[in-house]
């Protein structure tokens, strides 16, 4: 939580004038009733005009003081708390960003995005509040009592007596709603969650027809948040009442033994009005309270869930003994003996994977669904670290290399190909930020995307996704294969890449990697694919089953000589045998 306040330091002094000015409205405001009393005992009463003009103007003077206090806190107060949401805003995308692919395991995607979004917005907004008000209240309660006993110590502590009973009952209301406000934004990231599910799979809803069933699921989640809402709102709105009630009774009794008391000549009618406006505004600033304890309630809450981002330890970091030199690598890749087991997982995914890929060659890994192979190319970049074992590039364990020096090396094409917005060019060269309009061209050619891309309205510079060019799957796998030449790697990581590619355009693009000399490695579930590779990987539930060329598994290994017989009886005979 001392993190989350360490980003109001660099506005310290924001915060200190903007304090300073809430000051002086709050003397104002306590100033108030007492030239109120002075112009009712002195001016009224005794009928004498000039004194009530003086008065009357010296209170108009102080409220106009009090207005432009308020109006430059407001501005003090405002700037701060934007710069502070802003800042923790940045530092949280900073430290996501940061995160091991175990660390994101912890957090669905909605949640961080609320996180980032709400929660700050909830604490950012408290700030200002505080700034602005919140402090204001507080004071306004003690400075209030403290001005209403000097007028009159007998009706002062009768306003006294009521209000440490209710700031015990708003201290009760504020742990019973620090619990419902915690639950309450942990339902608004399921309501996210589902949106978000939702806004992504469109086109399966529709194709399923599963709208209505959607729609129930997304009513549900929001069926919930409201229920939750609803409960920590309500206790919220009893709590006025109860205040109000308990204050108006408390100002009654001052009327009561007030009127004894001008009676008796103890006091003056003047004196009464002022303890009567100390109590209204007590009960004022109770309600304020009441709704100060909802604002912090919330605020509690949604810091507690920043700073646990803030307080994720980033369990993949450089090692102290990172090797720092910038030797070009070879591109030789060594499995020893790997186990992998995902974090909060019973079952190892990987089991003493060992195997060998010389510098410039092709492994093509082949493996039912679910065997582990996609785990197994994660481990390579270190989106994840090895359990056991160790893996090598070129000699070196990569726990010992500097991660952004191994990851530079890599060129990975993930399973699921994920483009962004903005241009066809933008994208192939966020693979290398530095990219010329050459090499990009080059990387699409090598790709095989650049006469499609050439097709567009824009060539280059269409606009991908909404209002820009649809794509198919395969020139979506393509640009991302582009974007991963574009980097020139040493190590190509292709993970289904070539699925959707029709046999001759993924032969083609077999080919120009080559020219690359890049180590290659190609998760397929294509036996064509694999013929061409230098060897082959078969992987089964996270253990190597086989390893060899495609002649030597064709010769001993049964299971492979089941696929390819099976695949090529599909119709895959001639261009396997262009291959051979
Ligand atoms: N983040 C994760 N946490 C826990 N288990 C996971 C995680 N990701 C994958 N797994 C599990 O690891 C196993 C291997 O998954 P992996 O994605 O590596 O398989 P795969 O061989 O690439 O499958 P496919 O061919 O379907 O892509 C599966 O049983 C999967 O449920």
């Amino acid at each position: 939580m001392s993190k989350i306040f360490s980003f109001l330091k660099p506005y310290r002094l924001h915060m200190a004038v903007a304090l300073i000015l809430m000051l002086v409205e709050l003397v104002v405001e306590l100033w108030q009733p007492l030239l109120m009393a002075k112009i009712i005992d002195e001016g009224v009463l005794k009928k004498d005009l000039n004194l009530v003009i003086y008065w009357g103007g010296v209170m108009l003077g102080v409220s106009a003081l009090a207005f432009a206090a308020g109006i430059i806190n407001s501005f003090y107060a405002g700037h701060a708390s934007q710069s502070f949401g802003f800042d923790i805003r940045k530092a949280l995308f900073e430290k996501v960003q940061s995160f091991s692919f175990s660390n994101f395991d912890r957090f669905s995607t909605s949640s961080l995005v609320t996180r980032m979004t709400n929660d700050v917005t909830m604490i950012q907004n408290t700030v200002f509040m505080s700034l602005r008000i919140m402090l204001r209240a507080p004071l306004l309660i003690v400075g209030g009592l403290i001005m209403a006993i000097l007028v009159d110590v007998k009706l002062g502590l009768i306003l006294a007596g009521v209000t440490p009973l209710l700031v015990l009952f708003l201290a009760w209301v504020r742990t019973r709603a620090r619990g419902l406000f915690l639950s309450m934004q942990k339902n608004l990231d399921r309501v996210n969650s589902v949106l978000r599910e939702n806004l992504i799979a469109m086109r399966l809803i529709k194709a399923f027809l599963r709208g209505k069933h959607e729609i129930g699921r997304f009513t549900d989640s929001n069926e919930r948040l409201k229920k939750k809402t609803v409960s920590a709102f309500r206790l919220i709105e009893y709590t006025t009442p109860v205040l109000m009630l308990a204050m108006n009774a408390g100002i009654l009794a001052v009327l009561w033994f007030g009127n004894i008391e001008v009676a008796n000549g103890d006091i003056k009618v003047g004196e009464v009005v002022a303890i009567i406006n100390y109590g209204t505004r007590i009960t004022s600033a109770l309600s304020i309270v009441s709704m100060i304890i909802m604002i912090f309630s919330r605020a509690r809450a949604s810091s507690q869930r920043i700073a646990e981002v803030f307080d994720t330890d980033i369990d993949l970091l450089d090692a102290p003994a990172a090797l720092k030199e910038e030797t070009v690598p070879f591109g030789k890749i060594e499995f020893r003996n790997v186990f992998f087991q995902y974090p909060g997982t019973k079952r190892p995914i990987l089991e003493n994977v060992s195997f060998t890929v010389k510098p410039g060659e092709t492994l093509a890994i082949l493996g039912a669904t679910g065997s582990g192979k996609t785990t197994l190319f994660q481990l390579i970049p270190r989106l994840y670290d090895v359990t056991r074992g160790e893996i090598l590039l070129d000699g070196t364990n990569i726990r010992d290399m500097k991660l952004d020096k191994l990851r530079r090396q890599i060129g990975y094409v993930p399973q699921d190909v994920l483009l962004f917005t903005g241009t066809v060019a933008e994208n192939i060269s966020w693979g290398k930020e530095d990219a010329s309009k050459k090499e990009i061209i080059e990387a699409a050619k090598n790709a095989q995307i650049h006469d499609s891309i050439e097709k567009f309205p824009k060539g280059y510079e269409s606009k991908i996704g909404q209002k820009g060019v649809n794509l198919s799957g395969g020139q979506k796998q393509r640009i991302s294969i582009a974007r991963a030449l574009v980097r020139k790697p040493k190590i190509l990581l292709l993970d289904d890449s070539t699925s959707a590619l029709d046999m001759k355009t993924e032969t083609n693009l077999l080919k120009d990697l080559y020219q690359y000399n890049c180590t290659t490695l190609i998760i397929t579930q294509k036996i064509t694919t694999a013929i061409s590779a230098d060897s082959i990987l078969l992987l089964e539930e996270g253990k190597i089953k086989a390893a060899g060329s495609h002649s030597a598994l064709l010769r001993t290994e049964p299971l492979y000589r089941r696929i390819y017989e099976t695949q090529l009886e599909e119709g895959n005979q001639s261009y396997a045998e262009g291959f051979n």
